[in-house]
């Protein structure tokens, strides 16, 4: 219990914030609930009355009845309900939709500090699952788990109390009842139906990862011809999910029933006892016909509290799994590099790295500097560690040991949209977007003209074929460069990067992919852009030492060490 209160605690209070929205909201709920019953009630009064004045005239006895006063109460709750329930629905979904603006800021601003080691742990799918299933679920909290229940407790007293009035023994019944019947589809459908809840939340998740998984690698699993092997473990999970399904979907019938039973026997408990009194004469026969109808009313007050409660495990479950992101992520000062026109600095000290899973450290104490302005090449075998080391120069990742600055700071404390400006990095993976080549160059620059397109383009030899195309820059790349080769894909991505003016740029491999002319031109491309910044360049060897010019620092990277090389060693090698 104390676990499940520190659990949902951070979320309770985002909802808290909104109190106000919360005490209109429920207000609103009560009045509708209300309206309704007092419509009920009132009718069955005013039905009952009319009937035993038209007995009573029949059988000759003087009789009166005002039924101006009764019809125009009954046209009065009739219209309430109608407005409270439309003002209602109106100011909760409106309470809902801020709510969940509130859990994605949150959610989002835990996602922008976590770094990469965190980010990469999870899968795409999980990621989209922590984003929309799970703060849905937790949206479900305030409109399903918080308002009813309290409405449901108010409707409670009210009606009790008002039955109390003429009948006080039927008044403390159904209280009692009534609040025992509240515990029963609350606090205790929510233990019925937590287990299953919490595991149709992980199934929905497991599937989505499954079904993702199975698309991605369609292409794969049609050439291997196993399709059908694939099929079959999604079924399976899909059957373990639906027979989970199935087992909510008896609960929430039994809730019901449970709920129709008891206010229905209620009802006959109120009308037998309510028949002592009126055979001793002490209520009039329409006043208990309003207390029945009103305790019949009830009914509606209690029908979605035990669906809503056998969600609780999900919510719980959700809240959980956004909590362990909250944990991850990393509260840092936030910092910004000066703006400079000769690079920055870039110092490594006794840096070690281990990722979390891993058996031992990628990287143990390595130190190097390059200076501002300066070009330095870093080479080591697949697996070495090379991308490793670019992502702490990035400050994606913090080192486990030692320090890592970029012209004094911490790279891992900069604004992002600082970093973004003074970082400049060439990945292995090249990530393009499904539109056209200049939607994709401008992602880097979205004020650059068509005549830096094409300058940007011709520096990495792309502009003659570019020219070729039907579409020039509105040729389309397809999803992730599909309709490109690997190597203009690269060519792309680079082209991408010159728009930028950074003052430290990374290049992994950037010669991957090109035969020896193209890459010449790039390298002469590149060596006057790179003028002023500080550069490291990651490759598995140098085949080619003049594809790096003015490279002044050359390191080797082996078994996590760093070990000093000449630029002619490695490129003789
Ligand atoms: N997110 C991760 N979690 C655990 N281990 C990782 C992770 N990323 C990389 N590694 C491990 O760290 C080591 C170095 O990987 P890294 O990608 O830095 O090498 P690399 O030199 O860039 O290789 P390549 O040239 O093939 O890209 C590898 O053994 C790899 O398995």
């Amino acid at each position: 219990m104390k676990q499940l209160y520190h659990d949902m605690k951070p979320w309770l209070l985002i909802l808290l914030r909104r109190r106000q929205h919360f005490v209109i909201g429920a207000l609103l709920v009560w009045i509708t609930l209300l309206a309704g019953l007092s419509l009920l009630g009132l009718s069955g009064w005013f039905i009952a009355a009319c009937a035993l004045a038209g007995i009573a005239l029949a059988a000759g006895l003087p009789s009166m009845l005002d039924i101006y006063v009764p019809g125009g109460g009954i046209r009065f709750f009739a219209l309430l309900r109608t407005v409270a329930r439309y003002a209602e629905r109106l100011y909760n979904h409106n309470t809902v939709l801020t709510l969940l603006a509130d859990l994605r800021y949150r959610v989002f601003g835990d996602l922008t500090r976590l770094d990469e080691t965190a980010l990469k742990r999870r899968r795409a799918s999980e990621w989209l699952s922590r984003l929309t299933a799970d703060i849905d679920t937790l949206d479900n909290l305030y409109l399903r788990l918080l308002v009813p229940p309290f409405v449901g407790l108010l409707c409670i007293l009210v009606v009790s109390g008002f039955i109390a009035i003429w009948l006080p023994v039927i008044g403390a019944v159904t209280a009692l009842v009534l609040s025992l019947l509240w515990l029963v589809v609350t606090l205790g459908y929510g233990w019925f139906g937590f287990a299953n809840s919490y595991q149709q939340v992980n199934d929905q998740d497991e599937l989505r990862r499954l079904v993702l998984d199975q698309v991605q690698a369609s292409a794969e699993l049609m050439s291997y011809q196993t399709n059908d092997w694939y099929r079959a473990r999604v079924d399976q999970h899909e059957m373990r999910a639906l027979s989970n399904q199935r087992q909510l979907a008896h609960k929430s019938a039994i809730g019901n029933a449970i709920v129709a039973a008891v206010t229905g026997m209620l009802v006959v408990g109120v009308l037998w006892l309510g028949s002592f009194t009126l055979a001793a004469g002490h209520v009039a026969g329409p006043i208990l016909v309003m207390a029945v109808i009103a305790v019949l009313g009830m009914n509606e007050v209690f029908t979605t509290l035990p669906a809503a409660f056998l969600r609780a495990g999900a919510s719980y479950g959700a809240a959980q799994r956004l909590n362990g992101l909250s944990a991850a992520a990393k509260d840092v000062v936030m910092l910004n590099l000066p703006d400079t026109s000769c690079g920055h600095q870039v110092v490594f000290q006794h840096v070690s790295f281990h990722y979390p899973d891993a058996a031992y450290s990628v990287l143990s104490d390595i130190t190097f500097t390059v200076p501002a302005g300066e070009r330095a090449v870093i080479t080591g075998v697949s697996g070495a560690g090379k991308s490793t080391l670019a992502s702490l120069t990035m400050g994606r990742i913090s080192p486990t040991q030692g320090s890592v600055a970029i012209a004094g700071n911490a790279p891992s404390h900069l604004m992002p949209e600082n970093r973004a400006e003074h970082f400049a990095y060439l990945t292995q993976q090249v990530d393009l977007f499904d539109g056209t080549l200049a939607d994709n160059l401008r992602v880097a620059n979205p004020d650059a003209n068509d005549t830096q397109l094409w300058e940007a383009l011709s520096q990495v030899g792309l502009d003659r074929w570019v020219r070729h195309q039907p579409g020039k820059l509105t040729t389309q790349v397809g999803e992730k460069g599909q309709q490109l080769s690997g190597g203009q894909a690269r060519r792309v991505a680079l082209a991408r990067l010159m728009l930028c003016d950074p003052a430290v740029v990374l290049l992994d491999e950037p010669f991957a992919g090109v035969d020896q002319f193209t890459a010449q031109h790039i390298a002469r491309s590149l060596d006057s852009w790179l003028i002023g910044r500080t550069v490291i360049y990651f490759v598995h060897q140098v085949e080619d030492a003049s594809l790096l010019p003015k490279v002044e620092y050359c390191w080797r990277l082996a078994e996590g060490g760093l070990i000093t090389d000449t630029l002619d060693y490695i490129g003789n090698n």
